[in-house]
């Protein structure tokens, strides 16, 4: 696949969708939320903001269809709605229109189905790690032995065995970070969302997290749904890519990812010299400028992630 230049121009539909790297054999492409598969599906998504001075049309139109597996990472411009999007999946935020669908069941409100990660850990500072992890496991209230066994199955998926019984306080943030991951995926969620959560860490501990979260997606195969502003994340980690334009926040991009590595075949550092994710890394920074323009007033008005989140919860 050749992607010229930095044009912004689309290049054939399926020429991306059918990339030779991809397997899409368990990739839903068919409206399955609905009729039962555990994928997510999104119908029409519109949400309005009604502000006092005028109402912010954040989100028009938005339909996807997420497989059980899929891992897709959500790029785009500043106030193009991927948050939003989030927190509507999540059961946080109503649509203005349109339905989301988990597992052949309309998704209304907040449930153990759907796990969230932020870009701040927010762990109890008073709990051990632990006890942080086994904290959502109770509200699902298991015997204490199931308890143990999944607080010790998934501090060891993330590589925090040795740390079980720290406080938060003495763990880096990437620890921290790994133990909130810990925190959603011990209450086995079908889905993870996932909103920047790696944005507050330095280049390193990023790095290091991509690889851990790979990896526990090769095991786990939970759907994940990660927004990212870092377009090197989005094509190291998504095995599919939804760019989003604002002004209103809709999808303008849905591709499987041809340069997507899975683990144990090439380093990071090789598959991000690669031609072809040079071109489609060009290509994508050019795709999400596009947006920025066209966006721009919308810009000036978008508040912090963090802000928005005070707000909502
Ligand atoms: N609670 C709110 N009230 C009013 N407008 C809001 C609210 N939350 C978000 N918006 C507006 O909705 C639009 C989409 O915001 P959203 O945060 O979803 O975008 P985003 O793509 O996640 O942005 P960022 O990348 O900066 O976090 C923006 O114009 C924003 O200002």
């Amino acid at each position: 696949m050749t992607v010229e230049g930095t044009s912004a121009s689309m290049p054939p539909r399926g020429a991306w969708t059918s990339a030779p790297s991809v397997d899409r054999s368990s990739v839903t492409t068919e409206t399955e939320g609905a009729e039962g598969a555990e994928g997510i599906k999104l119908d029409g998504i519109s949400l309005t903001y009604n502000q006092r001075r005028s109402p912010v049309h954040a989100l028009k139109g938005i339909d996807l269809d997420l497989a059980s597996d899929d891992f897709v990472c959500v790029l785009g411009p500043s106030g193009c709605g991927k948050s939003s999007l989030l927190n509507i999946i999540a059961g946080y935020l109503e649509p203005t229109e349109g339905s989301v669908w988990i597992g052949g069941t309309e998704h209304i409100e907040p449930n153990a189905q759907v796990g969230v990660v932020f870009q701040h850990a927010n762990l109890f500072p008073w709990l051990t790690i632990a006890k942080n992890i086994e904290f959502g496991v109770k509200m699902a209230r298991l015997p204490r032995e199931e308890r143990k066994r999944r607080v010790d199955a998934y501090l060891e998926l993330v590589g925090l065995s040795h740390a079980g019984s720290q406080l938060p306080h003495q763990l880096s943030g990437g620890m921290k970070q790994r133990a909130a991951i810990a925190r959603t995926l011990a209450t086995d969620p079908s889905i993870v969302l996932m909103d920047e959560p790696f944005s507050a860490l330095d280049a390193l501990t990023r790095e290091s997290m991509q690889l851990h979260l790979r990896s526990i997606w090769q095991k786990t195969r939970k759907c994940i749904f990660f927004i990212t502003h870092d377009v090197d994340e989005a094509l190291l980690l998504g095995r599919r890519i939804v760019i989003m334009h604002p002004n209103p926040g809709c999808i303008v991009q849905d591709f499987m990812n041809p340069v997507f590595v899975p683990e144990g075949e090439v380093s990071f550092s090789d598959a991000r010299a690669g031609k072809e994710f040079v071109e489609l890394r060009r290509f994508l920074i050019a795709q999400i400028a596009v947006g920025s323009e066209s966006g721009s007033e919308i810009e000036n008005v978008s508040r912090s992630g963090a802000d928005k989140r005070t707000a909502l919860l």
